[in-house]
């Protein structure tokens, strides 16, 4: 199972208007799609970020992985963090966190990772999440994940979603996702209005929800006595609050003060952030992302540390595909630990994929593990020739949520805290 060739095809899609604590999402998301071919001519698939920086590295380490064995994963790491050096890439919206070396190398490993186990599923005729230790779930449920939104970008026409900007707003976009998903849990992505709004609007999903777990995700713009405040005026209400200050010593702060379990996507982000946020009882629940956290093996692992140490597993999500959508789902498949739903970004994508329809579908808010071998999805080649094209036209390069905000708000700022 040598590796032939490595394939490495940026994409662009639109995207809606959505807002957060750093800005408001560009009319184009970028991804980055990874082919691994091997020599038996069986394809593995990968999915990462798009921006430049990172699609460089990903280009870079790309090429250093021919000849390598696609069973002998140890060997591909080595061979990326090579590549990779001394050089940290961080991301300038700041939402999923501080950049360290390691991060670096595993945000660049996960794509060709995840191709390989497809590679690996595809040759023994088993989906991956049977190379993961097997299924303990036939399907993965996930959160309706709710922004406050603008109607459409201001230099184009309204999109199908409409404006959100408050309760209600954020009311009827629950009932439009949950209606057409079947969504069992509810997430609010906030950090854009002053908390005693944002507080209301989830209060106001309650009344319509009763039943629905919901929780609040303000990517730490408020400070220490603001997320207090936050977390016991909704006693009662969250399933747990998610990053609502920055830094293991501002959860940290906050956590022993307020009645549910604090998220994060943002102060733990790789193996070194664990003993600090363990040691100082930052966090209860982890958002495992394999794109940054080294891919499927290395996130399962990284549950069962976190299993050991009381903190329970949910999964994180920004603007992505299907070839993500199907390897999140077989990791969470086969990782008890994972007992939060999941988030994603899909139903913002509004059908568009690189993967041909049919394999992921949602019931009830849940997304079935593919039954294919591998990852169970197949590349649609003229959707990823489209894509490719957009990228190529659409003048986007790195995600900036803040520069865009700034061309309609000139004063806006994305300081962190705000509140
Ligand atoms: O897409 C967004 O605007 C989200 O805010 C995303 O970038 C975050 O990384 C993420 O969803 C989160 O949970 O923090
Ligand atoms: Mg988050």
């Amino acid at each position: 199972m040598l590796i032939r060739e490595v394939v490495v095809t940026p994409v662009a899609f639109r995207d809606p208007p959505l807002l957060n604590a750093a800005g408001v999402h560009e009319p184009w998301a970028l991804r980055t799609i990874v082919e691994v071919v091997t020599d038996e001519g069986v394809t593995g698939l990968g999915e990462t970020y798009g921006d430049l920086d990172h699609l460089a590295k990903t280009r870079t380490a790309a090429r250093a992985l021919t000849g390598l064995d696609a069973y002998d994963r140890n060997a591909v790491y080595t061979a990326v963090a090579a590549s990779v050096g001394a050089d940290v890439v961080t991301d300038a919206h700041g939402l999923t966190g501080a950049a360290t070396l390691e991060k670096t190398v595993d945000r660049v490993f996960s794509p060709f990772e995840v191709a390989c186990l497809d590679v690996l599923g595809k040759a023994a005729g088993r989906p991956v999440a049977d190379l993961l230790g097997g299924r303990v779930r036939d399907a993965v449920p996930y959160s309706a994940y709710l922004f406050y939104k603008w109607a459409g970008h201001p230099d184009g026409p309204d999109d199908a979603f409409g404006a959100a900007l408050d309760p209600d707003g954020l009311v009827e976009q629950a009932r439009l996702l949950v209606g057409r998903y079947g969504f069992r849990s509810i997430k609010v992505k906030g950090g854009v209005f002053p908390p005693a709004e944002e507080i209301e609007a989830v209060l106001a999903l309650r009344q319509a929800f009763p039943e629905h777990p919901l929780r609040l995700d303000p990517n730490a713009a408020w400070s220490v006595d603001t997320s207090i405040e936050v977390g016991r005026a909704l006693d009662g209400v969250l399933e747990y609050l998610e990053d609502p200050t920055g830094g293991i010593d501002g959860m940290a702060a906050v956590a022993p003060h307020v009645p549910m379990p604090l998220a994060t996507n943002m102060c733990v982000v790789t193996p070194e952030h664990l003993p600090p946020a363990i040691r100082q009882g930052a966090i209860g629940v982890l958002l495992l992302d394999h794109h940054y956290w080294g891919g499927l093996v290395k996130s399962s692992h990284i549950a069962t540390l976190c299993t050991t140490f009381g903190i329970e597993l949910s999964m994180h999500s920004n603007s992505h595909l299907g070839i993500s959508l199907a390897a999140m789902t077989h990791l969470a498949a086969a990782t008890p630990a994972v007992t939060h739903a999941c988030d994603t970004h899909t139903p913002w994508q509004d059908g568009q994929d690189v993967v041909a329809p049919g394999a992921l579908r949602f019931v009830d808010g849940a997304v079935p593990v593919p039954d294919g071998p591998g990852l169970g999805v197949e590349l649609d080649r003229d959707a990823l020739a489209v894509m490719n094209e957009q990228y190529e036209k659409c003048g986007v390069r790195s995600r900036d949520d803040t520069s865009y905000m700034k061309r309609f708000h000139p004063t806006f700022s994305p300081r962190r805290p705000r509140w």
